[in-house]
């Protein structure tokens, strides 16, 4: 038996004939904090809302530590839902939130009590117990919807884009004691995001999904320097890919530039991905690949230059504390091999996890 939650083949159509998941296949490993990743649309939330009970699959199964709950209503499944929009309850204090699911479960007003204190130490809202929802402000809203799913104990917490009302402080605030939480208490975490970078600071594992199909699944640094697709690469932040050349040492030729050499590539033509940090830039020499500067933009502590060259322009991101480069000014450009990934051949893409160490 495997522990944790196993989603397998499960097919969701709508009422209206859309088909919003086809064939999802993937294990949510107990006391992980796993991410659904993908663009607006792309089945996210109908997969959680599935996995919650709120949904039924057309086909498929859904087994939790071993047993099959595909059947199985939401109450009976011991989890906790928090939705991006809270769901709190007006009229109702932030303890009463709280002992919401506990009062259904027909716990003593005394259990309940120290259950509610408890999650709303966890959360760091000790001493708001009595506060209704519109004296709160967003996070601690939040973090009030966090605590009322945390009281409940569930085998499995499912996050659904928590977020997105926040504003950006916060947003980073609420992210760090999510994950800080998920990793003490051990949790069996479920999160929603369309947000990578949000997916890569929090995720032990991430699972990119597109138009109803998973992608990728990974460890941040493994969908981030390893991606299988250009639709991944470029989900996962900056990239850009390239037409290269692989040749019978395994060296990448791209233009001018030489990256490799990686054992197990064959001769022939590939796509590449190369992060923007990849790059290199240095006054114009007879060595690398010839550019000229079109605009710069400092970003604190990194600067971003756009340089014009023949394969078209190049993102580049330096440390701002080196030399400025101005507008015009002719460059060269070298690639390290550290934020370059090769994609391999379509045939190779339909395994989701990465197959290449580069
Ligand atoms: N009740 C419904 N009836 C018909 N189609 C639906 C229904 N709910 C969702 N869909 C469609 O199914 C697809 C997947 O929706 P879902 O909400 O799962 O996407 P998502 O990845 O969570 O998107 P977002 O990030 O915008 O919330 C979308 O095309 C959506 O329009």
């Amino acid at each position: 038996m495997r522990s944790g939650l196993e989603i397998r083949g499960v097919t969701k159509t709508y009422a209206n004939g859309y088909r919003a998941l086809h064939g999802v296949d993937v294990h949510i490993p107990d006391r992980r904090l796993t991410t659904l990743l993908g663009p607006s649309g792309c089945g996210k939330t109908t997969l959680l809302r599935l996995v919650a009970g709120l949904e039924t699959p057309d086909e498929g199964q859904l087994i939790f530590h071993g047993e099959d709950v595909t059947s199985k209503s939401a109450e009976q499944r011991d989890l906790s839902l928090v939705f991006q929009s809270y769901a709190l309850f007006p009229y109702q204090s932030v303890e009463e939130n709280v002992c919401y699911g506990l009062r259904m479960q027909g716990l003593s007003a005394a259990s309940q009590r120290e259950r509610s204190a408890h999650a709303l130490a966890l959360v760091g809202l000790q001493g708001l117990e009595d506060r209704m929802p519109h004296e709160l402000s967003g996070g601690q809203q939040q973090r009030t919807a966090l605590a009322r799913a945390l009281a409940l104990q569930p085998r499995i917490l499912l996050l659904d884009e928590p977020l997105s009302n926040l504003d950006s402080n916060l947003r980073r605030h609420i992210r760090e004691d999510i994950r800080a939480l998920q990793q003490r208490l051990e949790l069996t975490v479920l999160y929603v995001t369309h947000d990578h970078a949000e997916a890569m600071s929090v995720s032990d594992r991430i699972v990119v999904m597109q138009e109803g199909r998973i992608v990728q699944i990974g460890s941040p640094r493994d969908l981030y320097e390893r991606p299988l697709s250009e639709f991944v690469a470029a989900f996962m932040g900056d990239a850009a890919t390239f037409d290269a050349e692989v040749d019978t040492g395994g060296l990448v030729h791209l233009g001018p530039l030489q990256i490799g050499p990686h054992p197990g590539l064959r001769r022939g033509a590939v796509r590449i991905v190369v992060r923007p940090h990849a790059w290199r830039i240095a006054p114009a020499s007879s060595a690398g690949l010839p550019g000229k500067v079109l605009r710069s933009a400092f970003l604190g502590s990194t600067t971003e230059v756009c340089v014009h060259t023949a394969l078209g322009e190049i993102l580049v991101l330096i440390p701002s504390q080196g030399a400025a480069y101005i507008t015009g000014a002719p460059v060269s450009l070298f690639l390290s091999a550290q934020g370059v990934s090769v994609l391999l051949p379509s045939i190779f893409s339909n395994s989701l996890e990465p197959l290449v160490q580069h």
